[in-house]
């Protein structure tokens, strides 16, 4: 039984939803699920935009089939070589033999590698180049690393439909709602979208930047992203969004207290350092246990404020595990634009906040505040002036 949704006139999508993963590229958790964004095109020529994960294939070719009738089809346009959307080429080509592939030189090298059977129907395109299907008119517009190097995304110039690929998506499986003017994406799917931003392109921010600035060129009227919803509505707002987190500007000021703890005693002088900032008025603050919070949702959250406070235990002479991993992540993924107080821990010789002022240090405009904090063991009363000067430090800093 075929599902598929109606995007506008010619146009379906023809993707499908996964619930059971956990993982997403077997690191992040998707409690929501994940859609696989696929587009078919019923013009004078079918073409089809990407295919699908592996794991809905059997829906994505039924949802093919019932969309095309007895047509067949004619093209397959690989914007992503990615197996989360690639994986099921060699089955369209099993139904539809006489497809022809267009995609970019790279993703055909990346077929070969990953052992697809194509054949010699690989049409190579380039930045600009055009194709007609019929009444509707394509532009090819490369986008390297957004995400991958082979990637590409196409323009229908005809009704201004842009086939985004990774850029745009988001975390979640779409409940039969696809158009961002079905759901409340600001309440119900932002989190998620930033999250699989920042985890998945958060690197990539000035190849991010490079396609919008193309894509300011285009009129867009309606996104068609690989993952999650279709912008027919509201495209700036969106589009804003993408623009903050791939400059790495905060969206929110407030601060971001991530803390490492074994015993409490640094959760304490974490909740203490909380309630000062509340009390001096600043109410947005959250906190983060670091051990048990995925760090996927720790460097979402850090994409989104503009102060990190990093509290955390020495452990045998280094920085606590996931507390390392955490700002290891952030490193790898080039988050930088941030301001960082220190708290360190520890009972006979204490190094967390030496060791992680030096990893921030590599990291690139990062405004470490002179004021921090040393804790043995535990805070005690003596320690109010400090802590209460170190909150000063912090709402000054923001200023
Ligand atoms: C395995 C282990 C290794 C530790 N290594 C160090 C260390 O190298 N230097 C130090 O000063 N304290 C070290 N500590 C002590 C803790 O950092 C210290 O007791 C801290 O106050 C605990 O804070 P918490 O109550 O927030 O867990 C270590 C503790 C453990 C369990």
């Amino acid at each position: 039984m075929y599902c598929v949704r109606e995007i506008t006139e010619d146009l379906y999508w023809v993707g499908g939803n996964d619930r059971r993963l956990e993982l997403f590229e077997n690191i992040h958790p998707i409690p929501k699920g994940v859609s696989y964004n696929s587009y078919l095109l019923l013009d004078k020529k079918t073409v089809l935009f990407d295919t699908v994960d592996w794991s809905i294939c059997r829906q994505f070719l039924d949802n093919i089939k019932g969309v095309l009738g007895d047509r067949p089809l004619d093209y397959m346009v690989i914007n992503h070589m990615e197996p989360d959307h690639a994986a099921c080429i060699e089955e369209v080509i099993l139904r539809y033999p006489d497809v022809k592939i267009i995609c970019t030189d790279k993703a055909f090298m990346f077929m070969n590698q990953f052992g697809f059977h194509v054949g010699d129907r690989v049409i190579e395109v380039k930045e600009g180049d055009t194709m007609s299907f019929g009444k509707h008119e394509v532009v090819f517009v490369s986008a390297p690393m957004v995400h991958w190097p082979e990637v590409m995304v196409t323009y229908d110039t005809t009704n201004g439909v842009l086939f985004s690929a990774d850029a745009f998506g988001t975390f979640g499986a779409l409940d039969g709602k696809l158009f961002n003017d079905e759901m409340d994406f600001d309440r119900d799917w932002l989190d998620e979208a930033r999250r699989y931003y920042t985890n998945i392109v958060g690197k990539y921010g000035p190849h991010v930047q490079s396609l919008l600035k193309k894509a300011s060129d285009l009129d867009i009227k309606m996104i068609c992203p690989l993952h999650g919803p279709v912008w027919r509505t509201d495209l700036e707002y969106f589009i804003d969004k993408y623009d903050k987190w791939s400059r790495y500007e905060p969206e929110e000021k407030g601060v971001m207290i991530v803390y490492a703890s074994m015993y409490g005693n640094t959760e304490a002088a974490s909740e203490d350092l909380a309630r000062r900032l509340v009390e001096k008025g600043m109410t947005n603050v959250v906190m983060y246990d670091v051990s048990n919070t995925h760090v996927s949702y720790l460097i979402s959250e850090t994409f989104k404020y503009s102060h990190i406070v990093l509290a955390g235990v020495t452990y045998n002479l280094n920085i606590y595990p996931p507390m390392l991993n955490y700002l290891m992540d952030m490193k790898s993924l080039n988050l930088q634009k941030r301001t960082v107080a220190i708290i360190e821990n520890g009972s006979w010789a204490p190094q967390s906040g030496k060791l992680m002022r030096e990893l921030l240090d590599e990291m690139k405009e990062m405004t470490i505040l002179d004021e921090e904090m040393s804790i043995s063991s535990a805070i005690t009363e003596e320690d109010a002036d400090s802590m209460d000067d170190l909150a000063d430090s912090i709402i000054d800093s923001m200023k």
